[in-house]
């Protein structure tokens, strides 16, 4: 059967844990077809972040065409934005991008700076699911002193479709979708190997939406994959620093 497809607008991990890496593996795992639009690459590994180049918004742009005008894609995911510029572009073509999520990527776990709010800012208000992580969230409404449910809403006012506020306390999310926040329980796992997590869980987002889930139904479903894939890695030993999820544990 012809698998669905879905596409990353997203930057480069060199380290494989994070970014296009990441999502790509997902993408495979869940049943879907990756497709794949580099923001930036960056040289990286599980220590931290070494390098980054923006591709011109020109080069987004073109990728971005080539893939809508030959290939069906059902789901986008939006990772990585390293300018400004691309966040404008990606906002023009929002109307155009079904089942768009959104994982506004401001800082890596490693503590690297990777984008500007500002480069997110003009997707806040489109129809999409968006899953920042706490101090994400935190950084993108401008208060740290508010409650994560009260950022959620925030959010979720500017005009998305839903959000996802993840890592309110260790492997627990804040869902705000048609009015009602909903705290979301997974299954806590001890491991070091974290990087990614973030990438993984919204694209296994976006490919639950291409295969036909309610939102809700894709977030669970998402969180369990993240969880699995978490635990799947837990006696991995590859780099130094936080390393990779196990995207085919399960
Ligand atoms: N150790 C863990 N055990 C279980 N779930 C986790 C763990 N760490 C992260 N998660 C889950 O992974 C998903 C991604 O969130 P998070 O790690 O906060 O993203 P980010 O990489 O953007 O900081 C969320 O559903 C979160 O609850
Ligand atoms: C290219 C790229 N995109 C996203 C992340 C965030 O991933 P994480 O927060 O899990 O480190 C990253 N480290 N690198």
């Amino acid at each position: 059967m012809t698998p669905p497809v879905v596409l990353t607008i997203a930057g480069s991990d060199s380290g494989g844990g994070a970014g296009i890496q990441a999502d790509l593996k997902t993408f495979a795992a869940l049943g879907a077809y990756g497709t794949s639009v580099v923001t930036a690459v960056t040289a990286q590994n599980t220590l931290g972040v070494t390098a980054i180049h923006p591709i011109p918004v020109d080069v987004v742009a073109a990728q971005l065409e080539a893939v809508l005008a030959d290939l069906p894609v059902v789901a986008v995911k939006v990772g990585m934005i390293g300018d400004p510029a691309v966040g404008e572009l990606i906002a023009s073509w929002a109307d155009r991008l079904p089942n768009l999520v959104v994982d506004p990527v401001l800082v890596a776990t490693s503590g690297a700076r990777l984008a500007e709010t500002a480069s997110v800012a003009p997707l806040l208000t489109r129809p999409c699911v968006l899953t920042p992580n706490r101090l994400e969230a935190a950084a993108l409404v401008s208060n740290p002193d508010l409650s994560v449910p009260e950022m959620a809403e925030h959010l979720a006012g500017l005009g998305a479709r839903a959000v996802v506020v993840t890592g309110s306390e260790l492997a627990v999310d804040v869902l705000r979708f048609e009015g009602v926040t909903e705290t979301l329980r997974g299954e806590p796992v001890d491991t070091a190997n974290n990087h990614g997590s973030g990438c993984t869980f919204s694209s296994a987002i976006a490919v639950r939406l291409a295969l036909g889930d309610p939102v809700p139904v894709a977030v669970r479903a998402a969180k369990r994959y993240v969880t699995d894939a978490l635990a799947g890695g837990r006696e991995w030993r590859l780099g130094a620093g936080p390393g990779p999820l196990n995207h085919f544990a399960f």
